[in-house]
């Protein structure tokens, strides 16, 4: 459970969040910039809220009107960094035990036990695997019974095999964790394999917040769709109840529902287009091929409309089967519910 109303200012704008949110699997995600590292770091009691109250597991971490500041080692907060900040002159051990008492140690061997890392425990970092450095930084971590885990873009720097195996770890390691943890990230991916609920920050300011599937499948607000991989976007003006122009595509949209009135722009994800070779129904796109890219499983066609924008339309397996033996479609066309509606 995290609960924020935090003001700060910042250099460039003052972060201002209000939310409360009852998971305890939370992303926040957020371009550069945004002020997701900095609300970590207010978590953890490194950088102070100028006003406000921060509440994290019904325990109430910062309120400036009461005057309460808990330090940062009395909140037992696990805070894992970008390339996890292992000390390269210390072994494995080493690095796990480092600051502990000896009291504290005995745990010691079980969890270089639980972590696969006994073998390894003389190693200095520079010998070991990405995936062992992962563990060494949770056990290093989880050793010292944090009531909460914050991730700083602790996986961005791997490979992406290496990131999705290191996922998979660390989702495993969360099942026996009962406290909150919080994952800053740019990787939409990551958000969606390890947080229930996301926040979707845009300089300082909540912009999007919730069920962390929902909010993929319907983005709401253009930072959010941007953020969740969504690589069509573009402002609208509506013509009436029911039709739109695509401003950035010169494209118009007729809708059989009646649109909300609030709208701005309109999403789509560049692998639902339906490719059509022959002239029927509505809604159908007109372009010209700019260019092509091959990737290893999908093609990427990048399509001038015409308006100024281009469209990027995902061509999967199937489909490129079908372009291979048919030539290039005349239209596409996209289905009304998948057409993200944007304020
Ligand atoms: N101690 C500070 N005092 C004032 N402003 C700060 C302080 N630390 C960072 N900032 C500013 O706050 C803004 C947000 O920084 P923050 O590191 O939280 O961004 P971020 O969303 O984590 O970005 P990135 O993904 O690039 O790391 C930046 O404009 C930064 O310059």
């Amino acid at each position: 459970m995290l609960e924020l109303n935090i003001k700060k200012k910042l250099n460039n704008f003052t972060l201002d969040i209000e939310c409360k949110l009852d998971s305890n699997r939370i992303g926040i995600l957020g371009g550069s910039g945004a002020g997701k590292s900095m609300i970590l770091k207010m978590l953890a009691g490194i950088e102070k809220p100028d006003k406000g109250y921060i509440k994290l597991d019904d325990r109430l971490l910062f309120d400036s009107e009461k005057k309460i500041d808990i330090k940062p080692k009395d909140r037992h907060i696990g805070y894992c960094f970008q390339n996890y900040a292992l000390f390269p002159n210390l072994t494995v051990y080493e690095n796990i035990v480092i600051g502990l008492s000896k009291y504290e140690r005995a745990d010691a061997d079980k969890f270089l036990e639980k972590f696969e890392l006994t073998k390894i425990k003389d190693s200095k970092p520079n010998k070991i695997s990405g995936g062992q450095a992962a563990r060494v930084a949770m056990a290093r971590i989880l050793i010292r019974k944090p009531k909460a885990l914050l991730f700083d873009e602790a996986f961005s720097a791997l490979d992406i095999y290496l990131r999705d195996h290191i996922q998979e770890e660390i989702a495993q390691i969360l099942e026996d964790f009962e406290g909150s943890a919080i994952f800053v990230s740019h990787s939409r991916d990551e958000v969606y394999r390890l947080c229930d609920s996301t926040i979707v920050i845009d300089t300082g300011k909540i912009s999007n917040l919730g069920n962390t599937k929902k909010i993929f499948k319907f983005p709401e607000t253009k930072i959010t769709a941007i953020l969740t991989g969504c690589k069509n976007i573009s402002d609208i003006r509506y013509i009436s109840d029911n039709t739109i122009e695509a401003i950035d595509w010169g494209i118009k949209f007729k809708f059989l529902k009646e649109l909300p009135k609030d709208i701005n722009a309109i999403g789509i994800r560049a692998h639902e287009f339906v490719p059509i070779w022959e002239e029927a129904g509505t809604n159908l796109i007109e372009f010209k091929l700019k260019s092509r890219a091959k990737l290893p499983f999908e093609d990427n066609y990048y399509l001038y409309t015409k308006g100024s924008s281009d469209i990027t339309w995902l061509v999967q397996k199937d489909i490129k089967e079908k372009i291979n033996s048919r030539g290039l479609p005349k239209f596409l066309q996209i289905d009304e519910e998948n057409i993200l509606l944007l304020k």
